[in-house]
């Protein structure tokens, strides 16, 4: 595990678009593992200007994301889908077929995770992963007690994600109550992961994550045996972590 401690959201959002840069430079075929959440906002806006400016293209990339609501439509204003075509893929050159999601409309959600697990085998895998963290501990809609072992699957989301994401509706009573998810193992599969914590909000989670022991209590601690994992947090999150904690990269 690499930390990176920076200073703010700002750089945290450059540093982060740095490294998916490098991983499409070296390889732009290269499938990425995206987020939603408010906390890779910034990285998607650095990325769309470096597109703008001819620095970076997504022709030949492929993306696939964490998570998505149940009952929610593509077309809905609140899905995760319209949420990555309007921050992210609506702004660049990616083609809309090379851009995954989980179908939370599916009749058959059972189905759609296994068509999802297959989806990303189908792609060769996730080269590089982006990851935020829930104020629970949460890593993409995975709860406090999901299995180390979980796949693809359909959660009912805890009351304390509801609420933390009530901000994007009309209404708490909005909130879906049930998502798909990748799974703790699928997401552990990443070849790389990059996890991105902002704010105080997030300290304690952090802590936990680097600091505390790994228990299924607390679903982000499986991520402390990942082989390639690099946390890029702000000041603030970064408030409750030991010294020992950081080696500072350059
Ligand atoms: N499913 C998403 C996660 O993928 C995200 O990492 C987390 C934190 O969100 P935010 O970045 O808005 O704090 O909550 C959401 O529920």
């Amino acid at each position: 595990m690499k930390i990176m401690k920076v200073d703010h959201y700002e750089e945290m959002s450059q540093e982060a678009a740095k490294l998916v840069k490098e991983k499409i430079k070296a390889n732009p075929k290269a499938t990425l593992g995206l987020a939603t959440g408010g906390t890779p906002v910034g990285m998607y806006e650095q990325l769309i200007k470096e597109y703008k400016e001819g620095s970076l293209s997504f022709r030949h990339v492929k993306t696939i994301n964490l998570d998505e609501y149940v009952g929610l439509t593509a077309g809905d204003e609140n899905s995760y889908r319209a949420y990555m075509n309007n921050l992210f893929f609506k702004h660049i050159d990616i083609p809309n077929e090379s851009t995954f999601l989980p179908n939370g409309d599916a009749d058959d959600l059972q189905k759609e995770c296994e068509y999802y697990e297959e989806t990303i085998k189908s792609i060769g895998g996730v080269d590089l992963q982006i990851l935020g963290i829930g104020g629970n501990g949460h890593i993409a809609f995975n709860e406090p007690g999901t299995p180390f072992t979980s796949r693809t699957h359909v959660v009912k989301l805890a009351s304390a994600t509801r609420e933390a994401n009530a901000r994007y509706f009309d209404d708490e009573e909005d909130v879906p109550e049930y998502a798909v998810t990748m799974g703790i193992e699928t997401i552990l599969e990443s070849k790389e992961i990059v996890l991105l914590a902002s704010g105080e909000n997030k300290a304690e989670a952090l802590r936990e994550l680097v600091e505390g022991e790994k228990d299924e209590a607390n679903p982000s601690t499986a991520l402390q045996g990942h082989p390639n994992l690099t946390i890029i947090a702000d000041r603030q999150a970064c408030k409750k972590l030991g010294e020992q904690s950081f080696t500072k990269e350059q």
